[in-house]
């Protein structure tokens, strides 16, 4: 806020609705921010994406400045999530990576002692400069006002995929409905999938502190397939490694907000949320935030969840079952979002309809 003087231990947070919210504070209405709201259901995001394939988007810091700021130009969104992906860290480390139109990410499979080996997690602090760079970017843009959002009032948030999900594409070599490979790996040869973990783990804790060093206020952890686990392997490549991350994390940014996302993790969820350190945990579609809420301690952060399916319906079912999500957590520390990412063909007018219904209050 130019021109005013605040006087409090984290500067100008005050106006930070989202990073209040993730600290605990109850805020009316809930901020809002969307999952995947970088990317392809705006069109100012598809005009840029003809001039430059994914990965240069990503590692092109002008780019990913502009993709980062384009939904809250628009919305006013209450969080700017940096533009990059999960699969950045695999690249960084080594690994092939080509994004292909309809396919999606295709990677060399990790499947061997060998393939393990010749990854180089060493790279990952230069190769992933650039982003930082972005981040510095974006932290130094949102002083000013970006379009319909006011100065100091969005809050930066970087992220990483938790190891398990990662290493579930490094391991498949792309994307999958049951990533069968990868359980099977867990299954048949612990040793080197625990290596694995272990690698990730490492690195993507660096890499997120790294990420806090250069400007993000707070941290997602997308754990995207925890779901497909059952409980002893969930507790083993989903809690355990979280855990390591999110101490690492607060070791050094004690003030630093941390978000998980056990996606689809269903009744495990309660046990990650006690067992991670995380502050605020997401939940995807088919949970209740209202049950979950009776499972976990009542300081926990619950963030969520509306049906992406409804956004693109748009209109009054939108309307209701987002009002219902608001209202069910009233009185509690709520972030409101969906429960997996806006999809590619959902309108803009949308999206508008949405934010401005959870933000009208009366
Ligand atoms: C599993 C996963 C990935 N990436 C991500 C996840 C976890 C969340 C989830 O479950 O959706 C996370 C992600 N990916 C992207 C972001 C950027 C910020 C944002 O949320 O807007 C974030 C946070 C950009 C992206 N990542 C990708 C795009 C589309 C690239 C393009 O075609 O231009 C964007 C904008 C590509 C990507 N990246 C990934 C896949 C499977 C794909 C292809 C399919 C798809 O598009 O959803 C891996």
């Amino acid at each position: 806020m130019a021109g005013h003087t605040v006087t409090t231990t984290h500067g100008t947070d005050e106006c930070r609705r989202l990073l209040r919210t993730l600290r605990g504070e109850t805020t009316w209405p809930p901020p809002v921010w969307l999952m995947r709201q970088a990317g392809r259901f705006l069109p100012e995001f598809r005009a840029l994406r003809a001039k430059a394939d994914f990965m240069t988007r990503c590692m092109t810091p002008d780019m990913a400045t502009e993709i980062t700021l384009q939904p809250v130009r628009r919305f006013a969104m209450d969080g700017a999530i940096l533009f990059s992906d999960i699969l950045v860290l695999p690249w960084a480390m080594g690994q092939s990576l080509e994004f292909i139109e309809k396919r999606g990410p295709v990677l060399t499979p990790i499947r061997s002692e060998a393939d393990l080996t010749r990854l180089d997690p060493q790279r990952v602090a230069e190769r992933t400069e650039p982003v930082m760079e972005t981040l510095r970017r974006l932290r130094k843009a949102l002083k000013e006002p970006v379009g319909a959002a006011a100065a100091e009032t969005v809050t930066l948030i970087g992220f990483a995929g938790a190891p398990f999900t990662v290493g579930c594409y490094m391991v498949e070599g792309g994307g999958s409905k049951e990533f069968a490979q990868t359980r099977l790996m867990a299954y048949r040869d612990p040793a080197l999938f625990d290596r694995l973990m272990a690698t990730l783990t490492e690195s993507t804790a660096q890499m997120l502190s790294a990420q806090v060093d250069a400007g993000a206020q707070a941290i997602m952890l997308f754990d995207s397939w925890s779901g497909l686990l059952p409980p002893n392997e969930f507790r083993r490549h989903v809690i355990a490694p979280t855990r390591q991350i999110v101490t690492y994390l607060k070791n050094r940014h004690p003030n630093v907000p941390v978000i998980g996302f056990p996606r689809l993790a269903g009744v495990m969820a309660p046990e990650y949320a006690r067992e991670t350190g995380v502050d605020a945990m997401a939940l995807d579609t088919g949970s209740s935030l209202a049950i979950v809420a009776e499972q976990v301690r009542p300081d926990l952060v619950l963030q969520g969840n509306l049906d992406p399916i409804s956004v693109l319906a748009g209109g009054e079912p939108m309307r209701r079952e987002a009002l219902a999500i608001r209202d069910s957590m009233r009185g509690r520390a709520h972030v409101f979002n969906l429960g997996h990412g806006v999809l590619p063909e959902t309108p803009t007018e949308h999206v508008g309809d949405l934010v401005n219904t959870i933000r009208t209050i009366g």
